[in-house]
């Protein structure tokens, strides 16, 4: 069992139009409503492919019921813990060419009590549990080391930890030791503070997020695919999508199928890698299921070029 933990999800708001053009109306073409946030998301790659998951979320006001229903609609197991704050909307608008503006809200602020009940339910929900993943940013009002304590509380009940967040809230989850970081290529390079233009940058990143505490440092780099780095070395992979549809929760299926598979070196790497890519082929942020996870694409690279430039 697989518990995530989403401290501010959201609806997502994927909107499709033929040009965004800053300061005109523009008609959309479609629009679609999925249940978001990164536990949300990891959660949803798991159930579609059978991997058993409990979602662990606030829920407030009717956006927050309806986020509710979205998840238990396609069937995913989830605590919603009912809070003051109305759940936020992000949206996110798509362009032809696969260009992507992502309109991301802060949330609401969660109180301490509200923050406190969370606390409990996700760490009765992890009990036995196989993994606990905490992700995501962080609703004002919630300490930058909520997920380092959680973490402590985690690791002494025997349950591994993997952290997707950004900022000092990841710098602070770092320094408590989670077995596993998910930073993409603009929150590795902010915790290290330094640009990451190269793939031997993102291992040097990486590898200092271990010496601070990580056990393994998945850096996923968008179209360069993702480095992996724990106790045995450095993996690098690629798994190239020739026509990217949206890449919104693309990180989160990485994550999804890397634990799926084990979170052991080159083949969790490669499934997550392959779950990333469906991701990326499928519009708005629908999570891929086995029909659309294709393995044969996936590469790992037995001689990485560390020079190579990564893609601006
Ligand atoms: N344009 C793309 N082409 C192919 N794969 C992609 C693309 N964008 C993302 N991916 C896949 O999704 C993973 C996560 O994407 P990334 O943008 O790094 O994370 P996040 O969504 O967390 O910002 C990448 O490691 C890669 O496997
Ligand atoms: O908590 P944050 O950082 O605002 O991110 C939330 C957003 O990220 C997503 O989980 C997508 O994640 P990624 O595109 O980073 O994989 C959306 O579902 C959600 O709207």
């Amino acid at each position: 069992m697989i518990v995530t933990l989403t401290l501010n999800p959201s609806l997502d708001r994927t909107i499709d139009v033929d040009r965004l053009v800053k300061g005109t109306m523009t008609r959309t073409r479609s629009a679609r409503i999925d249940p978001g946030g990164k536990g949300v998301n990891v959660s949803r790659a798991l159930l579609a492919n059978r991997v058993p998951t409990v979602a662990v979320v606030t829920s407030g006001g009717a956006d927050g019921e309806q986020l509710v229903r979205l998840l238990e609609g396609d069937g995913i197991a989830v605590h919603a813990v009912p809070v003051a704050g109305r759940t936020r909307s992000n949206v996110t608008i798509v362009e032809p060419d696969g260009v992507v503006t992502k309109l991301n809200e802060p949330g609401e602020p969660l109180s301490r009590d509200e923050l406190g009940a969370v606390a409990d339910v996700v760490l009765d929900e992890a009990e036995g549990a196989s993994w606990a993943v905490t992700c995501g940013s962080l609703p004002p009002g919630v300490p930058a080391d909520i997920y380092a304590r959680l973490c402590e509380f985690f690791t002494s009940a025997g349950v591994r930890v993997a952290v997707d967040a950004s900022g000092p809230a990841l710098l602070a989850a770092v320094g408590a030791g989670p077995h596993l970081v998910k930073p993409n290529r603009e929150e590795l390079a902010e915790a290290v503070g330094r640009p990451v233009a190269s793939v031997g940058d993102a291992v040097e990143a990486a590898r200092e997020l271990r010496e601070r505490g990580a056990g393994t440092v998945l850096a996923s780099l968008g179209a360069d695919g993702a480095v992996l780095v724990d106790k045995d070395g450095v993996t690098i992979g690629t798994a190239p999508v020739a026509a990217p549809r949206s890449t919104v929760g693309a990180g989160d299926a990485l994550l999804a199928g890397f634990l799926a598979a084990g979170a052991d070196g080159a083949p969790a790497l490669a499934e997550g890698l392959a779950w990333g890519a469906a991701a990326v082929r499928l519009p708005a942020s629908r999570m891929p299921g086995p029909d659309d996870i294709r393995r044969d694409i996936v590469r790992i690279d037995a001689r990485p070029d560390l020079g190579r430039s990564l893609i601006a």
